[in-house]
């Protein structure tokens, strides 16, 4: 056995090789160290190799499915291997014989199906990144829907590409691994530059797609088909030549999609929040779909926002036919509900790893698809993206009427046991049916003779894989059944610690006719789900076209919901440079003041009306004030209008974005080996190299990770460069109040400043932007607010009057310092802290603990408690 896993492992070192024996997956050698930590389950060893224990650990078959998960999950790639023959196939060949194995799937992260291994709501890509001189292009596949896409990429806009993806996986030769790494968190498989050779990958796809030419799919460049040939290698590799059914590649620009690289991903926190985890995000808040289809469509479509003004406009249509017909909605959402999974059921089927309940499940959601086409044929006047939409929901009626038929309503997961199969759909079924089941009965009733014949009332007729059917009594009674007359019908069969089990003539007879009749049931069963598989496969297509038109319905109308529910507009959009915003919110941070139920969000313009040059808008104001709120509101509203969504603000006029670019002042990178303002820097060259014309920037405290003056000159030369150079439309968020002198001397720049109103030495803040610019910061009193000490509080106001005086006197900052108190004089003694009268306090100190009996400490106590609580 150990000969036979070395033969089959070393095919596999790169993954750990989960090795079928009986009931459950075993691993050995390093593969068991490293799985038994990973899994956190116990290490122990098996027989030896060249002298040394050999590791191992294991796992049971029916979990493995959530072992597999936390696997998966820290990166490992795992090879099935399972048992080819039954174990009597080998003993026929002699009784040292080793069951025949062989890996039968690969597991990797970007190549599941399972539903317990994927997030409904999310896709997950497996991706393949191809360069061929200068030309590059990334193909993905969601390997559980079959979708397949390419897309021409030069290597600047790789990241921001991949980060629109965010593949699980991402194949690439050798040569590409370092630069991949540093640009996704999913695993990053290398293959041999064979995989990637776009001759053979050509050949490849035709032979896959069953076709002549790829002509037919678009003219694909090399390195786009490079891509697409390295994704079929993979997955023919992984799924060991049983490919998932692949929907024919489609060609996508990514011009045509909203250039948002990672950085902005992450600061507009749009799927994740910067700590981590889905709660909070953008698309946590604006999620109202009801499938996962519609979910996953969500995802996609705030991932890449369209740069296409008709296909925007189109989706406005939709989501505002809806918006203003709430009757239709509802009945809309209400069909939805019940829609299943079929995409990634039917991907399940043609793996040949779906069950009866996947057939189940394209049978459901193709009645619903029936149930909304009829919602949407009884309404008038319907937008034509949705009537064309209504088009696609039906033509799968013979399919349908097929899986109505012949499964049951609740079918079971596994086919394996049979009992998905409706009643009446075969004759022949049918009968044996019934002769398993009235041989169940009659096995009932013999049982009854037989307590009858012997008297022994306790007596049993159980079943088990070894015996079969037996008579089982309890050793008292055992002594009068092997005795005459009883033991001339009785044969003894099995003496176990607690019972006795016997035979008859009878029970074999009626053994072989029951089994017979229940396995040949089972067969008739497995036949026809292999009938209705391959029945769903083949209608694949109108399946996928289904599922798509229910997702961009769900779609629609949760955003309808949202618009409606939340107040949200619909944008004017159109080709000028105008960003022009009344009463803007943002959607986040209003739904979170609104859980809390304290304050209401502000609503605030922004007028950015770039004619042909820069429109830059400089920010200033006190801390707090709501500064990374506004600028990132404005952001998210030109994300979502092209989307598709409304966006939430009164009203709002928006030139087509085909950039964002987001960032925030000092974020550190550590893992990636870069400091605080390294990032910074890294960050802002990049959007002055890239950003154009068509460029939305929010620049939120750029230059703030250094000293004073370097930042301010930074920020200086960063803002002169936007409005100069990129000359595109910008929010700028700064401290530095040097920078406000910049709207006098750049046409296309102006000064904005969010109010606050000072009150007894306090601040409050008003969340209103207006124009005009910040003369202070309020730090110092922001920093009360945080509960920094008094003495420190005091201390800094007096720093800063000092600060304040000289600048004003016109010394400047620098020559000036050497004069603060904080270095030439000693440090003014800080305000001593004069305790309030404090009767806890006083209390405490009066307490003598050696002199008080435990009675009295337990009053006492209470009567602190009551002091520090007086309500
Ligand atoms: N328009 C608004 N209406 C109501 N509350 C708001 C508004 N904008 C911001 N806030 C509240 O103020 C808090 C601080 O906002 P924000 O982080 O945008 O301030 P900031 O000016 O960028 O501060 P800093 O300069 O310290 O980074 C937010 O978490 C939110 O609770």
């Amino acid at each position: 056995m150990m000969a036979q896993y070395l033969d089959i492992k070393k095919d596999h070192s790169n993954a750990l090789l989960f090795y079928r024996m009986g009931d459950f997956y075993e691993m050995f050698f390093d593969d068991a160290v490293a799985a038994a930590a990973a899994l956190d389950i116990a290490l122990t060893k098996r027989g030896q190799h060249e002298g040394a224990d050999i590791p191992m650990c294991g796992v049971p078959v029916h979990a493995a499915e959530s072992y597999l998960q936390t696997l998966t999950r820290k990166g490992f790639i795992v090879a099935i291997c399972e048992q080819l023959e039954d174990p009597s196939e080998a003993k026929k060949r002699g009784s040292k014989s080793v069951v025949k194995r062989g890996v039968v799937r690969l597991v990797t992260p970007g190549t599941l199906t399972e539903d317990t291994l994927l997030d409904a709501r999310r896709h997950n890509y497996l991706a393949a990144w191809s360069l061929i001189r200068d030309d590059g292009a990334v193909a993905w596949v969601d390997m559980s829907t079959g979708e397949m896409i390419v897309a021409g990429c030069v290597p600047v806009s790789l990241g921001p590409l991949l980060a629109r993806l965010g593949p699980s996986e991402v194949l690439c030769i050798d040569a590409q691994e370092a630069d991949l790494r540093a640009m996704v968190d999913g695993t990053v498989t290398v293959l041999g530059t064979a995989s990637f050779d776009s001759t053979n990958a050509a050949d490849r796809l035709c032979r896959l797609y069953g076709v002549k030419t790829l002509d037919a799919f678009g003219s694909f460049s090399r390195a786009e088909l490079s891509a697409l040939g390295a994704l079929v290698d993979y997955l023919d590799l992984t799924q060991q030549g049983n490919l998932p059914l692949l929907r024919p590649p489609v060609r996508e620009q990514i011009s045509g999609a909203m250039q948002i690289d990672a950085a902005t991903r992450r600061n507009l926190e749009i799927s994740q929040r910067l700590s981590g985890g889905r709660d909070g995000s953008l698309l946590s808040v604006i999620d109202r779909t009801v499938t996962a289809g519609g979910a996953r469509l969500l995802d996609r479509r705030i991932a890449a926002p369209s740069c296409n003004l008709t296909e925007i406009r189109s989706r406005h249509d939709a989501v505002e036919a809806l918006t203003d017909n709430a009757h239709l909605r509802e009945d809309l959402r209400a069909a939805l509900r019940s829609v299943p999974d079929m995409d990634r059921a039917l991907g399940r089927l043609s793996l040949d790893r779906g069950g009866p309940r996947d057939l189940a499940a394209l049978r459901d959601g193709l009645a619903q698809a029936e149930v909304v086409a009829g919602v949407l044929g009884a309404s008038q006047g319907l937008p034509d993206r949705m009537t064309e939409v209504a088009r696609d929901l039906l033509g799968h009626e013979t399919l349908r009427d097929l899986l109505d038929t012949a499964l049951v309503a609740e079918p079971p997961h596994l086919a394996r046991d049979g009992g998905f199969i409706a009643p009446g759909h075969d004759p022949d079924l049918d009968d044996a049916r019934t002769l398993r089941d009235e041989g169940r009965s009659v096995i009932a009733g013999m049982q009854a003779d037989y307590a009858a014949q012997t008297g022994i009332s306790a007596l049993k007729i159980k079943h088990n894989n070894v015996l079969g059917y037996f008579i089982e009594t309890t050793a008292t009674h055992a002594t009068k059944m092997m005795a005459p007359p009883l033991s001339e019908t009785f044969i003894h069969r099995q003496t176990t610690a607690s019972a006795v089990r016997f035979t008859t003539v009878d029970l074999s007879d009626l053994e072989r006719r029951v089994l017979s009749a229940g396995s040949r049931a089972l067969e008739i069963e497995k036949r026809h789900f292999t009938l209705l598989r391959e029945a769903a496969v083949s209608a694949g297509s109108i399946i996928g076209a289904a599922s798509r038109a229910l997702a961009e319905i769900d779609l629609t109308a949760g955003l309808a919901d949202l618009a409606s529910g939340a107040d949200w507009c619909r944008p004017r959009m159109d080709h000028s440079r105008a960003f022009d915003v009344k009463a803007g919110r943002h959607p986040v941070v209003e739904a979170a003041l609104r859980r809390d139920g304290g304050q209401s969000f502000v609503a605030n313009d922004c007028a950015l009306n770039a004619g042909d040059g820069a429109a830059i808008c400089l920010l200033t104001g006190p801390n707090m004030a709501g500064k990374s709120t506004w600028l990132r509101q404005n952001a998210l509203i030109a994300l979502l209008a092209q989307a598709g969504a409304f966006v939430p603000a009164q009203a709002a006029h928006l030139g087509l974005v085909s950039q964002l670019f987001s960032r925030v002042g000092a974020a550190d990178d550590l893992a990636r080996g870069r400091s605080t303002f390294m990032v910074e820097m890294v960050e802002t060259a990049a959007i002055l190299n890239q950003a154009d014309e068509r460029a939305l920037v929010i620049l939120d405290e750029i230059g703030r990770g250094t000293a004073t003056y370097d930042g301010l000159s930074i920020a200086w030369a960063t803002l002169e460069h936007l409005h100069d150079a990129n000359r595109c439309r910008a929010l700028f968020a700064t401290h530095y109040h040097e920078l406000t002198a910049l709207a006098d001397k750049l046409p296309g720049a102006s000064n904005a400043t969010v109010t606050v109103k000072e009150w007894d030495g306090d601040v409050i803040f008003l969340h209103e932007v207006r124009s005009g610019a910040a003369d202070r910061s309020y730090g110092v009193q922001v920093a009360k607010f945080a509960g920094l000490p008094d003495s420190v509080v005091h201390r800094a106001r007096d720093v800063l009057e000092t600060l304040e005086r000289n600048d004003r006197e016109g010394g400047g900052k620098r020559p000036v310092i050497d004069d603060l108190p904080l270095f030439a004089t000693a440090p003014a003694p800080a305000p001593k802290l004069t305790p309030k009268d404090d009767p806890l306090r006083d209390k405490v100190k009066s307490i003598q603990p050696d002199q008080i009996s435990p009675m009295d400490a337990l009053t006492l106590l209470y009567e602190l408690k009551g002091l520090a609580t007086p309500d």
